[in-house]
């Protein structure tokens, strides 16, 4: 199995980076499957993502207790939320925007990124899982990543203008449209994919299909929220995107267990006990006040 390094400076680089500490990033997301099979002892020599990789085979224990849901009950539950227990759109897709953000600064943290400037492309959807793309846009720039958005099909509720706004007012470029695969490469350190969420269904329309091909040419991480997009939400997709990490909100969709990169993790930490009794979640415990849980 190959470690691919080809935009590691060389490999001397990377041994002296793992010989001081510093946290790294493996930026090919075929580096995923060294996950599943002992990538944790080979970086051994940094402390931090040793501990994670612990704290991740600890959890996957936990995990394997968490329900996965099917598409109709991940609706029925977030319906709840808003019709039963009084919470307002915006309120959750801002919890889940910040557990995203933060699960990225935990897998990717500024000092580890490859590129001289931190910079991501968020590109968003036209629904919610969109709106949680913006939230976490605006989240990452204030911990100090430089996103730029792309957000082809814009709503017209002011939910969303209002996001946008603050976007732009928080000094995001938007992009006009899909960059190539090779510009992504040199350009960005990493994808953040809300494109699609709980409520795809059917062949991707476009301009989706198009951005999503794309995807699939590029070589840098991507990070799916809560669904990696294109993905039917229980079978998965053999031939769709493979991101190197997968943010579920509430709690993982069925074809989470499809799921082979490297960082699983549960955000969205707003679910009430009569909610999560009444669909058996099983939630693991979130560490104190965190907003994420590694899986
Ligand atoms: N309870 C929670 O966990 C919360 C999760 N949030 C996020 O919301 C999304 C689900 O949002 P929703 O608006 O229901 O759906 P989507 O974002 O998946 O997108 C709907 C959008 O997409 C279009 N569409 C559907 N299928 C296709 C297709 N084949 N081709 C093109 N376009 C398609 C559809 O027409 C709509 O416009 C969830 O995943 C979380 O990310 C909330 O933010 C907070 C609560
Ligand atoms: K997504």
């Amino acid at each position: 199995m190959m470690l691919h390094v080809k935009e590691f400076p060389s490999l001397w680089m990377l041994s002296v980076r793992a010989l001081f500490g510093i946290g790294f990033l493996v930026t090919s997301r075929s580096a995923s499957a060294l996950a599943q099979t002992g990538a944790c002892q080979l970086s051994a020599a940094s402390n931090n993502h040793k501990r994670d990789c612990f704290s991740g085979r600890a959890a996957s224990t936990m995990a394997q207790t968490i329900k996965y849901l099917g598409q109709e009950e991940a609706q029925h539950i977030d319906e709840e939320l808003f019709s039963e227990y009084g919470f307002s759109v915006d309120q959750l897709m801002e919890l889940a925007g910040l557990s995203c953000a933060t699960a990225v600064t935990k897998a990717y943290p500024v000092t580890s990124l490859v590129k001289a400037k931190p910079s991501l492309l968020v590109i968003c959807g036209p629904g919610n899982n969109g709106g949680d793309g913006l939230v976490c846009a605006r989240h990452l720039k204030l911990f100090g990543y430089e996103p730029t958005i792309l957000y082809p099909k814009r709503p017209n509720k002011p939910l969303f203008q209002g996001l946008t706004t603050q976007c732009q007012k928080m000094e995001i470029p938007f992009l006009t449209e899909m960059p190539e695969a090779k510009i992504i490469d040199e350009a960005y350190n990493l994808v953040i994919d809300a494109i699609f969420g709980f409520s795809f269904k059917g062949a991707v329309r476009e301009p989706f299909g198009s951005i999503l091909d794309v995807l699939k040419k590029t070589t840098v991480p991507i990070a799916s929220i809560d669904i990696p997009s294109g993905w039917d939400v229980e079978q998965g997709s053999a031939d769709g995107l493979q991101p190197d990490m997968l943010i579920s909100l509430t709690a993982p969709k069925k074809s989470a267990s499809l799921f082979r990169g490297r960082y699983h993790f549960l955000g969205g930490r707003f679910v009430p006990p009569g909610l999560e009794r009444k669909y058996q979640l099983n939630l693991p415990q979130y560490p104190g006040t965190d907003c994420v849980l590694r899986l």
